[in-house]
C-alpha cells in the first residue's frame, strides 16, 4: 500500500533529450530532478516510519482522504476486517467497501435493514460525533472512533473490544438471571442504573420505579444506620440494612457489593439477600437468652446487664437500689392448687410489678418465685423503702384464677448502692440478705440490708461447710435417750439425738444446725446417716428394745426415703418392729399424696410411726384422723411445770384420754421433775422422756443402762440423768 506519490521519476530517455537541447536548461532540470528524487526517498522514509509506528499500535488505525478513500491504514486494522480486506487499496472508497461488506453479509447488525445501516454508518463516518459498537461476522466487536483531520480527512481508530463485551454479556446474564436481588447505583448520586427481575419481584417496585430511585429511597425509615450517608456504603461483607418493600414492609437484608464501571459510571453493584427471617429468629433466641419464657419479663442475665449499666451512673454520682422480692408461701398454692394455676399466679403477679414501676426501672424474675427490681435515679433510700411498701400492697391484693380466690404476700430485701455495694454481686448479695431477713421476721415485710447481716451470713456460710464436711467425714454422733415405761419404769426405747462435736465450737446443739441443715438440704444425707447408725446400734441391744429416729420433711420430698429407710433395716438386720419413726405436723402439713403413700408403705413394713411435738400445731388433732399413728409425743411445754398448772394438766389430760380412746401409745416428753412424773403417772400416760429419766448420751452409756435396766427387778423408775 505505497503512499500516494505526488512526484514522479522521468524516464531516462526524457532526460537525454532535453539535456542535449537545451544544457543550462537541462543542468536545472536534473537539479530539480535530483530535489525530487530526495524528496520522494524522504517521503517514502516517512511513510516507512508512519506505518511502522502505526502497525505497533495495538489498535486499528485508518486514514482516509477528505473523500473517503483509503490513504493509509495498519497492520491491526487490516486484521480486524479480514474479511474484507481483499477490498483495502489505496484510493478506494471506504464507502465502497462498506457497502460490499453489507453485501457479503458481513455486518450482522446490519443484515435485513441494510440502507438504513448504511446511511446510519455513513453519516457517523462523514460527521463523526463519539464512539459506537460495530459487530462483526466473526463474533467480535468493535469499537469505532472517527475524527476529521485539518486537511479535510479522517482517521479513523477500532478497538476490538470482544473481551469487553463477552464480560458485559456474562455480568449481565449473572445479574438479569440472579435469584439475589440486584441493583446497580452510581456512586455520586445514589441513583439505580439498573436491576434485576429478582429485586422487582422481591421489592415489589416496578422496573421504572425502580430506576427512577435512589438507594435512599429504599432505607426503611427505622433504619438507624446514620452514619452512612445515600449513595455511601460501608464496606463490611454481609452487613444489614433495614429496606421498605413497595407495600411497606420492613425487610432486613444483608448487603454484598462491588465496585463497577457501569455505562462509564462509577457505580457499585449490590446484593441484597433477605435476612428478615433469619434476624426475626436470632432476635427471638437473643429475647429468650434474656427474658423468662413464663411472664416475659427480664431474666437474671439481662437484670444483671441492666445493672452493670446503672453502675457506671452510681460510680459516678447517682444513688440506685436493688429490691429482692420473694412470694410468701407460693409453693403451698402450687401444691394445692396445681402447678398450670401457680403458672398464672406468677404471670399476674409480674404485671402488677411491671405496671407498679417507672419506665426507668426494671422488674425481672430470677427464677422460680423470685423476683428483682433495681429502681434508678433516686434521692433517698426511703424512696426504696416506700416503693417496697407500695410493691407489697399491690401484690398482696386478691387475685382471681380459675374461679379461684387467692392471696399471696411477698418480702423484700433492699439494698442501696453505692452504700451497700459498688458491684453487682454485692449489691445482689446485699439484697438477698436483706430479704432473708424479712422472711425470718414474719414475711409480707421488707427490710434493708444492714452490714451486721453480711457477718452473720458469713459465720451461717462457715457453719454450712463444715457441716457439709463432718457429713461426709461421718463424724457426726449419735446419742440415745431412753424412753420409760412409767407403770414398770423399764427401758422401753430410746430416741436417737443427733450431736455434733466441733473441732473449734465444741458441742454445737442440735436447735443450732438442724435448721440449716434443713434450708441447705444437708438434713438429708444427715438422716441417712443417724438412721443407718440408730438401726446399727439398736441391732445390738438386747430383746426387742425400739429405737426412734426424726424424720425430716425434706427427706419425705427426696422421693426415696422408703428405699433408705429398708436399705438401712437390711443392712443392720434391725427388725422393723423396733424401729419408730418420729415425724412432726409440718411433714403431713405437705398435703401430698407421696407423703401419706410412703407413710403407709413404712408402717406396711413393720415400723411403726410416730408423731412428735403433738399439741404445738394448728392442727395437730386433724392429723391424727389422716394417718394411723402408733404413738404420739406429748410436746414438751406442756409437760414442764405439769405438777403445778392446772391449764397444762387439763391439756395432758385430754391428750392422754384421746390417745387411749384410739388405741395410740402416748409419750410425754420433757420429764424433769418427779412431780410430772407422778400426774403423768396418775393420768394412765404410757411412756416418759426427760432429764428425770436420763439425758440423751452415747451408745455405750444407753446399752449400760439397758443391761442395768434388765439386771433390776423392776424397781420404780428414778432419775438417771
Ligand atoms: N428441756 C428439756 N429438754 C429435753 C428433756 N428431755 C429431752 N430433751 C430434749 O428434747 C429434744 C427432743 O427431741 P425432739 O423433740 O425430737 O427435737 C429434736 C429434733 O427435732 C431435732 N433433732 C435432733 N436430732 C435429730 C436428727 O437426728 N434428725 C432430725 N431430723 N432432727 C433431729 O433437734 C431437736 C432438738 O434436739 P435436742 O437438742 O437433742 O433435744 C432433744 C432432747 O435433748 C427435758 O427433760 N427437758
Amino acid at each position: 500500500m505505497p503512499m500516494n506519490a505526488e512526484f514522479q521519476s522521468p524516464s531516462d530517455d526524457n532526460r537525454t533529450a532535453s539535456h542535449s537541447a537545451h544544457p543550462g536548461y537541462d543542468a536545472a532540470l536534473l537539479d530539480a530532478r535530483l530535489e525530487a528524487e530526495a524528496a520522494i526517498q524522504q517521503a517514502k522514509q516517512a511513510e516507512a516510519r508512519l506505518r511502522a509506528a502505526i502497525d505497533i499500535l495495538p489498535q486499528g488505525v485508518v486514514f482516509l482522504d477528505s473523500d473517503g478513500r483509503y490513504v493509509l491504514w495498519n497492520k491491526q486494522y487490516g486484521e480486524m476486517y479480514a474479511g474484507s480486506s481483499d477490498l483495502f487499496a489505496e484510493g478506494v472508497k471506504l464507502e465502497d467497501t462498506l457497502r460490499i461488506g453489507v453485501a457479503r453479509g458481513q455486518y450482522p447488525e446490519a443484515i435485513g435493514r441494510e440502507e438504513e445501516w448504511l446511511k446510519d454508518r455513513l453519516d457517523r463516518l462523514y460527521n463523526p460525533r463519539g464512539r459506537h459498537e460495530q459487530k462483526t461476522t466473526d463474533g467480535r466487536w468493535i469499537l469505532i472512533e472517527e475524527r476529521r483531520t485539518s486537511d479535510g480527512g479522517i482517521i479513523g481508530l477500532r478497538v476490538d473490544i470482544t473481551e469487553m463485551k463477552q464480560r458485559e454479556e456474562s455480568f449481565r446474564l449473572l445479574f438479569d438471571n440472579n435469584p439475589v436481588p440486584m441493583y446497580v447505583h452510581a456512586l455520586e448520586t445514589g441513583r439505580i442504573l439498573a436491576v434485576n427481575d429478582a429485586a422487582t419481584q422481591h421489592y415489589g417496585y416496578s422496573r421504572d420505579e425502580f430506576l427512577a430511585m435512589t438507594l435512599a429511597d429504599l432505607r426503611h425509615p427505622d433504619e438507624t444506620d446514620a452514619e452512612t450517608p445515600p449513595g455511601k456504603l460501608k464496606r463490611e461483607v454481609g452487613f444489614t440494612w433495614r429496606h421498605r418493600k413497595a407495600d411497606g414492609e420492613a425487610i432486613d437484608v444483608a448487603v454484598y457489593s462491588s465496585l463497577l464501571t457501569y455505562e462509564g459510571v462509577q457505580a457499585e453493584l449490590i446484593g441484597a439477600v433477605d435476612i428478615t427471617e433469619r434476624k426475626r429468629a436470632e432476635e427471638r433466641i437473643a429475647f429468650m437468652a434474656h427474658h423468662d419464657a413464663l411472664t416475659g419479663l427480664p431474666n437474671r442475665v439481662l437484670f444483671r446487664e441492666e445493672m452493670e449499666e446503672c453502675l457506671t451512673r452510681i460510680r459516678r454520682d447517682e444513688t440506685a437500689a436493688v429490691l429482692c422480692l420473694d412470694l410468701d408461701d407460693f409453693k403451698s398454692i402450687n401444691d394445692t392448687l396445681g402447678h398450670p394455676i401457680g403458672d398464672r399466679l406468677l404471670v399476674l403477679v409480674a404485671q402488677r410489678l411491671k405496671g407498679a414501676l417507672r419506665e426507668t426501672d426494671t422488674v425481672a424474675r430470677l427464677g422460680g418465685d423470685e423476683f428483682a427490681v433495681l429502681q434508678t435515679g433516686i434521692d433517698d433510700p426511703e424512696d426504696a423503702g416506700s416503693l417496697a411498701g407500695r410493691l407489697i400492697e399491690i401484690v398482696s391484693a386478691p387475685y382471681e384464677i380459675d374461679g379461684h380466690l387467692m392471696t399471696i404476700g411477698v418480702s423484700i430485701g433492699i439494698a442501696v448502692g453505692p452504700s451497700d455495694g459498688e458491684d453487682c454481686d454485692r449489691l445482689l448479695k446485699a439484697a438477698d440478705m436483706a430479704l432473708y431477713r424479712a422472711k425470718a421476721e414474719g414475711r409480707g415485710a421488707y427490710c434493708f440490708f444492714e452490714a451486721e447481716m453480711d457477718a452473720r451470713l458469713q459465720a451461717r456460710r462457715r457453719m454450712e461447710l463444715d457441716l457439709r464436711a463432718a457429713i461426709n467425714a461421718g463424724t457426726l454422733e449419735v446419742h440415745y435417750q431412753p424412753l420409760i415405761e412409767i407403770g414398770s419404769g423399764d427401758v422401753a426405747g430410746f430416741e436417737a439425738l443427733v450431736r455434733w462435736n466441733h473441732p473449734e465450737r465444741g458441742n454445737i446443739p442440735p436447735i443450732d444446725f438442724i435448721p440449716l441443715a434443713e434450708e441447705t438440704g444437708l438434713v438429708v444425707p444427715l438422716g441417712v446417716h443417724v438412721l443407718t447408725r440408730a438401726c446399727r446400734d439398736a441391732a445390738a441391744w438386747p430383746g426387742d428394745t425400739k429405737v426412734a429416729v426424726n424424720l425430716s420433711t425434706l427427706q419425705f420430698r427426696s422421693g426415696n426415703l422408703f428405699e433408705v429407710v429398708s436399705d438401712a433395716l437390711n443392712e443392720t438386720g434391725l427388725e422393723p418392729k423396733r424401729l419408730e419413726l418420729e415425724i412432726t405436723e409440718s411433714v403431713l402439713l405437705e398435703k401430698s399424696e407421696n407423703v401419706l403413700a410412703t407413710l403407709h408403705a413404712l408402717r406396711a413394713l413393720g415400723v411403726r410411726i410416730s408423731m412428735d411435738d403433738f399439741g404445738t400445731g394448728y392442727s395437730s388433732l386433724s392429723y391424727l384422723r389422716s394417718f394411723p399413728f402408733d404413738k404420739i409425743k406429748i410436746d414438751r411445754s406442756f409437760v414442764q411445770g405439769l405438777g403445778t398448772n392446772s391449764d397444762s394438766q387439763a391439756i395432758v389430760r385430754a391428750i392422754i384420754t384421746l390417745g387411749r380412746s384410739l388405741g395410740i401409745t402416748i409419750t410425754a416428753e420433757g420429764v424433769e421433775t418427779a412431780a410430772d412424773l407422778e400426774y403423768l403417772r396418775s393420768e394412765g400416760c404410757h411412756q416418759g422422756q426427760g432429764w428425770l429419766f436420763a439425758k440423751a448420751q452415747p451408745n455405750e452409756a444407753a446399752s449400760e443402762l439397758l443391761r442395768e435396766n434388765r439386771r433390776r427387778p423392776k424397781p420404780p423408775a428414778k432419775s438417771a440423768a
